[in-house]
């Protein structure tokens, strides 16, 4: 793990835009395809907002969430309408989205397909993750049934998880999958997320899922 700090959240932003457009283009040069996985939440985007514009060939890079919660893309809840809005306009509006919400499905239902698209869109070059003070990233959250299962090595691309703590089902990447990106950037705010940080350092990542994919992870760290 590798932490960097940033005197405040705009410069955090910046610099993390650039580095996933420099990521990206890595994997474009090499594979000619690329794929990211993004956080939902409030922490991504002001970097969408700046990554949005990058120089890059958009057309070659599949863009997901990291997780999802399982609402219609219109609701205010929805990682996807989140993406949409902030990341897949200016020149990333040339990317292809992969959502994880079917309409009319449960997430049950819908996540055996899922995993084949994501599979289909081989590993990731870039994961951009948040953390939650409880320790959790994507929707991998400590102490929630099928959470060994969606940490396992040998998981399946994505998990369907129901969080006590969360309104509605969440569907999301696998530990395995996350882990594996070239390039993981954790983007985490203000005093109570860093303390949460250094505690999960001493935790297994069944009580602590962020510990699942910090190694060679960049962390980026604002007040
Ligand atoms: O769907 C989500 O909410 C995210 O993927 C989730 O893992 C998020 O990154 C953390 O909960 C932090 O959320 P905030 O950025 O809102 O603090």
């Amino acid at each position: 793990m590798y932490f960097n700090e940033y005197p405040d959240r705009e410069m955090l932003s910046i610099s993390v835009a650039n580095r996933i457009a420099g990521d990206l283009k890595t994997q474009l040069l090499n594979d000619g395809h690329a794929a990211i996985a993004v956080a939902g939440g409030t922490t991504p985007g002001p970097i969408f907002d700046d990554l949005c514009a990058a120089e890059l060939d958009w057309a070659n890079v599949c863009v997901m969430a990291s997780d999802e919660r399982w609402v219609p893309e219109d609701s205010d809840r929805s990682n996807a309408k989140l993406i949409r809005n902030r990341l897949l306009t200016n020149r990333a509006s040339e990317a292809r989205f992969l959502p994880f919400y079917k309409a009319g499905l449960a997430p049950d239902e819908a996540i055996a397909p899922l995993c084949e698209e994501v599979r289909g869109q081989g590993g990731l070059g870039v994961a951009l993750l948040g953390m939650g003070t409880d320790m959790h990233t994507a929707s991998l959250f400590p102490g929630v049934s099928g959470l060994e299962a969606a940490l396992a090595a040998d998981a399946p691309e994505l998990a369907v998880m129901r969080p006590d703590s969360q309104p509605e089902p969440r569907i999301t990447l696998t530990a395995r999958v996350l882990d594996a990106a070239m390039a993981k950037h954790l983007v985490i705010f203000g005093a109570d997320k860093r303390e949460a940080l250094e505690r999960a350092q001493s935790l297994p990542p069944e009580e602590a899922p962020i510990q699942a994919v910090l190694s060679e992870c960049q962390v980026h760290w604002a007040a």
